[in-house]
């Protein structure tokens, strides 16, 4: 079975960089692991012979880069090297491998981009630690302005490595070389679309020390949670695979209810309930064939239907109304104690009311689904919860303050858990930014907390599986297509 891919923040790496050299592997073989790394994505750029520009700065990402420079050398390639800073103030690994370089270092400003067939960025790694301005920038500007694919060094310089953000001005790389792990700028956009396709080059810290560093961290992809999605056995019967319940809202607006509980059925529920004010039954009686229907008034309706303990997962919040009336239907779930996704509606009436949300999900498997808007209004007066950068911070804030799993959704979407794990998806496509498609995602959470997949599992996966379906239509995708693609994303994790 395939590991989870970890994922290290800039100081965990830091860190296990440290422990692997504890361990016997001094930093700068390491740095020349790293440096030899480069040259080999290099080479795989530019034919030999081919004219490189690298571009080094003061600190141990510079390093890297004077390593690749005399390999690439050694290799018969024609090698510039333009570097930042002052060239005696170099510390540690990357002085020595600065001595190591036999050719000439001109000022980074006068690095002839123009004449390169490829660019070697190798300014700034994980050390950045302010916006990039003067020389640095200018730099930059340069080096993006030249038309030259550019190969970033660890990371883009520029990309803020905790968050992904561009501080100031940031190269835009063709693609990255990483080392040991990737880090959130990698999968958190912007910087994911800075870094271009990123290559991981194991420069021989292992997997132990990684995990001992990291290890809350992971790119969300099967390996995280393949091994608990639902598979029916041979004498399953449909009440095994759990009964899923979507409350609808009123006569105009069923359609989001519905989407939801589509896409449960389609994730293995066994059941699907859509719960229907009484004004909209006969709507949503038109609409629906497999998936069973009920009259629900309000949240006396709601409590009494959630008396049959058979209904273990519950959805509420697509097209329900802001309003009161949903925030009592949100207590009677929540007092339930059955596994439960809150979304849309059921988290814009807490405008402003985060503290009804505090510690409130502690006690059965819970996941909000907000997006950035319902966040910002959820937690509207904590600044705690908005103000953090990175988005991870955000989502694991606010999982630890509600005790739900949160799930912040974007291109970048991130998973956390009240314990700290956190996950970051990055297979969707921005086809998926359609009406409706975030209903789908609910029910796809909630059929599979149904089936008694673990709340932060079950986020993960149905992002997962959500992204792959828009992915595999593209052009054209509305959201009534994603619970009917379903079917062939789970035929290929199955197989
Ligand atoms: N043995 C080692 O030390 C190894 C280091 N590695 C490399 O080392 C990098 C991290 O090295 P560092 O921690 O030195 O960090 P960086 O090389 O990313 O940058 C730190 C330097 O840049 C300066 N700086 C930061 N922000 C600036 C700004 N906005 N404008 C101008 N100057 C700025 C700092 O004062 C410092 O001198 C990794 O990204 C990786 O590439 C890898 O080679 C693995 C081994
Ligand atoms: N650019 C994008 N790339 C990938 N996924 C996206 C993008 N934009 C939106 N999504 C995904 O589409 C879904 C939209 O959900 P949401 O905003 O709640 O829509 P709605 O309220 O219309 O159902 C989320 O799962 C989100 O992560
Ligand atoms: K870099």
């Amino acid at each position: 079975m395939t590991a989870p891919e970890l994922v290290l923040t800039p100081s965990e790496m830091r860190q296990a960089d440290l422990e692997a050299i504890t361990r016997g592997i001094p930093g700068i073989e390491l740095m020349r692991r790293a440096g030899r790394a480069v040259a080999d994505s290099a080479e795989k750029l530019v034919s030999g012979g081919g004219r490189i520009v690298i571009v080094a700065g003061p600190g141990q990402n510079g390093g890297d880069g004077f390593v690749a420079a005399a390999v690439l050398v050694e290799r018969g390639y024609r090698v510039s090297l333009g570097f930042l800073g002052t060239l005696n103030r170099l510390t540690g690994d990357a002085a020595e491998a600065a001595r190591d370089w036999m050719g000439e270092v001109g000022p980074a400003e006068d690095a002839p981009f123009q004449e390169a067939d490829l660019i070697i960025d190798a300014l700034f790694g994980t050390g950045l630690s302010r916006n990039l301005d003067g020389a640095a920038r200018h730099a930059v500007d340069r080096m993006n302005g030249s038309g030259c694919p550019i190969l970033a060094v660890d990371l883009p310089s520029g990309i803020d490595g905790d968050t992904g953000e561009v501080r100031g001005i940031a190269v835009k790389a063709a693609s990255t070389v990483t080392f040991a792990a990737r880090k959130p700028c990698h999968l958190l956009m912007p910087g994911r679309a800075f870094s271009g396709p990123v290559e991981v080059a194991d420069i021989g810290i292992g997997r132990e020390i990684l995990a001992a560093k990291g290890g809350s961290l992971f790119a969300n992809n099967p390996a995280l949670w393949l091994h608990v999605l639902p598979k029916p056995g041979l004498s399953s019967h449909k009440y095994e695979r759990g009964h899923t319940l979507v409350a609808s809202g009123g006569a105009t607006r069923t359609g989001a209810a519905r989407l939801a509980a589509r896409a449960a059925l389609r994730i293995g529920s066994g059941l699907v309930t859509v719960a229907s004010p009484p004004e909209a039954i006969g709507v949503n009686a038109a609409h629906l064939t497999a998936i069973m229907l009920k009259g629900c008034d309000g949240p006396e309706g709601l409590h009494a239907i959630l008396q049959d303990t058979r209904l273990n997962a519950l959805v509420l919040g697509p097209a329900l109304g802001v309003h009161a009336g949903t925030r009592a239907m949100v207590a009677v779930a929540v007092q339930a104690r059955r596994s439960l996704v809150l979304d849309a509606d059921a988290l814009t009436s807490f405008e402003g009311l985060a503290s009804e949300f505090h510690g409130a999900f502690r006690h059965a498997p819970t996941v909000l689904t907000p997006h950035d808007g319902e966040f910002n209004r959820l937690f509207k007066g904590h600044p705690d919860m908005i103000d953090p950068e990175s988005k991870i911070e955000k989502a694991r804030r606010a999982a630890a303050y509600t005790g739900a799993v949160v799930l912040l959704k974007g291109a970048d979407t991130v998973i956390a858990a009240p314990d700290g794990r956190a996950a970051i998806n990055e297979n969707g496509t921005p086809y998926l930014a359609t009406a409706g498609s975030g209903d789908t995602l609910c029910g796809l959470i909630a059929g599979l907390m149904a089936q008694n997949v673990s709340a932060f599992e079950a986020a993960c996966a149905g992002a997962w599986i959500h992204a792959e379906a828009g992915a595999s239509f593209g052009p054209g995708l509305i959201a009534e297509d994603l619970a009917e693609l379903v079917p062939g994303v789970l035929r290929g994790l199955l197989k």
